[in-house]
């Protein structure tokens, strides 16, 4: 089967003034910079300042040698001792150069790799403090992943802001040495480098403008690149013949690119060989005048060399200076991105209250009249939504896939808050709460747990990661979670890792991983504990002793169930059945089973399936 039709691809174009103005940024990137290493930036300044006075002064010392061996080929009595002064000197400042640019390149790789580490860090921090309403928004996971991706860039931007100031030193002291001998040869220097100057503002931003227009696409590539080679994937794409498919559909996506970024470097390389030939040719005219003022004796044959090797060198960092500015302005585009992430409002502060928070619930949970639809859907998902969860009690969630029952675990978490209607805790809005507060009150184990690929003990403690030390917690959790029968099978217990994509790490069955995720909500003593189908992986004997332990552990703790399995569905006090979004039916299972509804109708029929 033909990979499905691709969107149109075209890039928007990046105005000149939007690249600019993202220039902007630059400050405060190397306000962090030196925030990461004070003593390695200062090493690193340093060095430059002196590194971009050596080349004038080596084409002076050089000037001095070829006039002072002019000098000494006509002298009668020779006195070589000023020309090995000269060359001394040309000698030591050929070293100091050497051991200058490998200082920058030393300090610039230290700083940076200390950079992209401090820049992860802070990326892994804002997105925790981000809503799951804006990370599900696939335009905000665009921003994200340009980012993330653009940490090496970032890296390179610091280097190349760095020798563009040292060039400019470099620059003004040529131009200050022309200047003084030559004046004209300014004007033709302007001539050489002015069409680099035209060519680099033409194209500035349009590689950028392309990438960034492309990051949806280069979302799916990598996800493709995914898919077809993972381990995770391998099983199914072997089995049902996929790798086809997707090599088709990554090459149909990548050759797009692929053309789409040729066509921009080919007219790059173009117009920049036309340009590269009128500032060549200016170069030669300003040779010929150096030339004919050395022929006619008013520069001597070192002036000659020194002008000549000035205007050459002035011409090569001036277009250096032109690229690097393009280079500079895309990647501060990049960093525009990366800033305006770090910049993104925190919705869960705005969104915070202030409330005093019970220490545990009073009276309960109450849902009023609460409706929700997920952010840019038309659709309700649920809607006219009224019970109470007692404070003590355990309530089961039941209903057909799709009904809701994540969607109103995810609304009493506040992960989203409901679009009518309210949720109270005590009878106050939970809104009123500061909501990471009020989220430390649950203690969840979702359908789509993580399985992190840590060991056995991280595992766990990532219930309550402060007590990851704390052997007894861990030790008692696994063992309220039966988790410590798949522990003891491990050859180094608690310290196991887990997971094939490290050494030695192990895999565990879909069963195993869940007792580990149950252990998770026991680690921490918290007021409401909600498990959504947390047993659906166990055998049936292991999943009524884990429902059993869990009721006897948690006496006296508010609870909420999801699952699937009637027989764990009936320990709860009282069962909530969701149907399309709705409250169908809510009360003990015996007052459901007398009341021949839903409930009634799936019980029946689950039981049938056993008999
Ligand atoms: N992040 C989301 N964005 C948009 N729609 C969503 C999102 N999550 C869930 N939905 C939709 O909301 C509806 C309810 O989903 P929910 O996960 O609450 O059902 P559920 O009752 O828990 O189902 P299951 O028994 O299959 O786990 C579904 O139609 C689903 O497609």
């Amino acid at each position: 089967m033909p990979p499905p039709p691709l969107k149109s691809l075209k890039p928007e174009k990046i105005k000149l003034k939007e690249s600019f103005a993202s220039l902007k940024y630059i400050p405060r990137f190397f306000h962090k910079i030196w925030e990461v290493n004070q003593w390695l930036f200062l090493a690193n300044i340093l060095g430059r300042l002196l590194a971009a006075l050596l080349p004038i002064a080596m084409l002076w010392v050089g000037k001095m040698i070829i006039d002072e061996a002019i000098l000494q080929i006509n002298a009668e009595t020779k006195d070589l001792q000023q020309l090995w002064l000269y060359v001394g000197l040309e000698f030591g400042m050929a070293i100091l150069s050497d051991l200058l640019t490998r200082l920058s390149s030393l300090t610039d790789g230290l700083l940076g790799d200390q950079y992209a580490n401090v820049s992860s860090i802070e990326l892994i921090q804002k997105t925790s403090e981000l809503n799951l309403a804006q990370l599900e928004d696939s335009e905000f996971y665009d921003k994200l992943e340009r980012a993330r991706q653009q940490t090496t860039r970032r890296v390179g931007l610091m280097s190349n802001v760095l020798n563009q100031g040292q060039d400019v030193i470099v620059i003004i002291s040529l131009i200050s040495g022309l200047a003084f001998f030559e004046p004209w040869l300014l004007v033709l220097l302007v001539i050489s480098i002015l069409p680099t100057f035209v060519n680099e503002l033409k194209f500035s931003g349009t590689s950028y403008s392309l990438a960034r227009s492309w990051t949806p696409e280069r979302r799916e590539l990598d996800y493709l690149r995914y898919a077809g080679a993972s381990d995770v994937t391998a099983k199914e794409v072997k089995l049902f013949g996929l790798a086809g498919y997707i090599s088709d559909r990554f090459k149909v996506l990548s050759d797009r690119y692929y053309e789409a970024n040729k066509k921009l470097s080919l007219q790059r390389a173009a117009w920049g060989s036309f340009f590269n030939i009128i500032g060549t040719s200016a170069y030669y005219g300003a040779y010929i005048l150096i030339l004919l003022r050395t022929v006619a004796g008013i520069l001597s044959i070192g002036d000659l060399t020194f002008l000549s090797g000035s205007f050459k060198g002035l011409r090569n960092r001036l277009q250096g200076f032109f690229v690097r500015f393009t280079q500079i302005t895309e990647s501060a585009l990049y960093l525009q991105d990366y800033f305006e992430f770090l910049d993104l409002e925190n919705q869960e502060e705005v969104q915070s209250g202030n409330a005093q928070l019970p220490e545990k619930p009073q009276i309960g949970f109450e849902f009023k009249n609460v409706g929700f639809k997920y952010p840019n859907t038309n659709k309700w998902v649920v809607r006219n939504i009224h019970f109470t969860l007692k404070a003590g009690e355990k309530l089961a969630f039941v209903g057909e896939n799709g009904a809701g029952k994540t969607t109103l675990i995810k609304l009493l978490l506040r992960f989203y808050d409901p679009d009518e209607g309210e949720i109270l805790l005590d009878g106050i809005n939970i809104k009123n709460f500061n909501r990471s507060a009020y989220q430390q009150y649950f203690g969840v184990i979702f359908q789509d747990f993580v399985k992190f690929e840590l060991t056995v003990k991280e595992n766990i403690a990532v219930g309550k990661i402060e007590d990851i030390e704390n052997k007894e917690r861990l030790a008692e959790a696994a063992q309220k979670s039966l988790a410590e029968q798949v522990i003891a099978e491990l050859p180094a217990g608690l310290e196991h890792q887990l997971g094939r994509r490290f050494k030695k790490g192990v895999d565990l069955s879909g069963g195993q991983w869940q007792k580990i995720a149950l252990a998770r909500a026991y680690m921490k003593d918290a007021e409401v504990l909600i498990l959504d189908e947390p047993t659906s992986a166990l055998d049936a004997r292991a999943e009524y002793e884990a429902f059993q332990r869990f009721i006897g552990l948690t006496q006296g703790k508010t609870a909420v169930i999801i699952s699937h399995r009637f027989s764990t569905v009936r320990m709860a006090d009282r069962i909530l059945v969701l149907k399309d979004g709705k409250v169908a039916e809510i009360g003990t299972h015996e007052e459901l089973m007398e009341n021949p509804q839903l409930y009634a109708e799936l019980f029946e029929l689950q039981a049938a399936g056993y008999q």
